[in-house]
This record gives C-alpha cells, sequence and structure tokens, in this order.
C-alpha cells in the first residue's frame, strides 16, 4: 500500500478525547499552504479560512452560544468547549449551479487535504456541518459576506493513540461499480 493510501484508510475523524495540547497558528497556516493545492476549477481558489485559536477560544464560544435558545446553550457550550481550537472554512458561492457545485468540490477537496495532512501529524479533525453554520447570527459574528457559505467548522485538537476510534470499514467499492456495456 502507498503511504497516501495508508493515510487515506487510517485517518478517523476525531470527535472527542481532544488533549490540552494548544493547536499552533504556525501549524494550521502550514497545514493549508499544502491543502490549497486541491483541485479547483478556473483557479478560482473559492475558500478563505477564520482560525480561532486556543487562547480566544472561549470569548468565541460564548459569543457562539448566545446564538442558542437558551435551553440548549449549556449543552451547546459545554460541546464547543471540547477542541481545543476551530478552523472555519468559507466557501465563495457563485449564483451559477454549474460554478457553485464546483466550487463546493473544490472546498471539500480541500478539506480532506487538510484532513490528511492533519493525520499525518497526529492532529485531531473532525468536519461538522450542524445547524449553526447556517445561522445568520453565527455569519454576523464571524463576518461571513452575503455571497459566501460556511462549509464547515473543523474542530481540531491533539489525541491520545489509545483514543483513536475503532476503524470505520466503508463498503467495497466492488459494490458499487457497474461497468457500462
Ligand atoms: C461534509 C461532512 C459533514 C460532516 N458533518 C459532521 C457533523 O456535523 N458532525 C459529526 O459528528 N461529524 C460530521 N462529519 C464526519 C463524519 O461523521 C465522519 O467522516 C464519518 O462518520 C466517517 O468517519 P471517519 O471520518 O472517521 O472515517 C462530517 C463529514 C463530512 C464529509
Amino acid at each position: 500500500m502507498t503511504t497516501i493510501a495508508k493515510t487515506i484508510r487510517e485517518r478517523r475523524s476525531i470527535k472527542s478525547g481532544y488533549t490540552s495540547e494548544p493547536v499552533k497558528e504556525e501549524t494550521v497556516l502550514s497545514l493549508l499552504e499544502d491543502a490549497v493545492y486541491a483541485p479547483n476549477h478556473g483557479l478560482r481558489e473559492p475558500w478563505r479560512f477564520i482560525f480561532v485559536p486556543g487562547e480566544k477560544k472561549d470569548e468565541f464560544v460564548a459569543k457562539l452560544v448566545a446564538t442558542f435558545p437558551k435551553e440548549k446553550q449549556d449543552n451547546r457550550r459545554n460541546y464547543f468547549s471540547q477542541p481545543a481550537a476551530f478552523l472555519i472554512v468559507v466557501m465563495k458561492q457563485d449564483p451559477r449551479q454549474k460554478q457553485w457545485d464546483e466550487n463546493f468540490g473544490a472546498v471539500s477537496s480541500l478539506i480532506q487535504n487538510f484532513q490528511l495532512l492533519a493525520w499525518e501529524q497526529k492532529l485531531g479533525v473532525v468536519w461538522k456541518t450542524n445547524p449553526h453554520i447556517y445561522e445568520p447570527k453565527v455569519h454576523d459574528i464571524l463576518g461571513i459576506e452575503k455571497d459566501e457559505k460556511v462549509a464547515g467548522f473543523l474542530h481540531l485538537g491533539y489525541f491520545r493513540e489509545e483514543d483513536i476510534p475503532a476503524a470505520k470499514t466503508r463498503t467495497s467499492a466492488k459494490e458499487k461499480l457497474t461497468v457500462y456495456s
């Protein structure tokens, strides 16, 4: 198996159990500098990123939590306090369906690049698309423009080897493949 195949197969989404080790801006930037080599049609590079470092997390989470109904706030504070940092991936929307789809494909490719590169460095990532990524109040906090979409919140944090979730197998592609004849 090639190195890339091994990394693709072994990567897991890390959803909990983050350690207190800080996630440095320079680490995230260095991963992004490679991740941006994702295919992107027309070289539109339809992405930008917002990094929330550990030292800003409490302030950010407080603002985020305030956008939820009162009865959900404790639960959400606990949830958002777990990652060591966040990377928010913002996509440029396009009014044309074809270009919109291409942009989302490009951003998705970039996010997978980022996840694989992070995995190599034992930095845990999960791509989150909870309802708050569509919430206008959250967009205001982040300064999201009308022609932008929050593609996801990437929850980041280092993890212990023993906390890596069990392998999730996939259906063999053989079962999904038909050969046109
Ligand atoms: C577009 C996208 C959105 C996702 N959104 C969420 C999410 O909102 N919450 C979550 O816990 N995981 C989310 N995930 C992670 C998936 O649950 C995870 O990839 C899947 O369970 C397979 O696990 P693995 O990544 O460890 O192989 C998302 C993944 C993708 C690709």
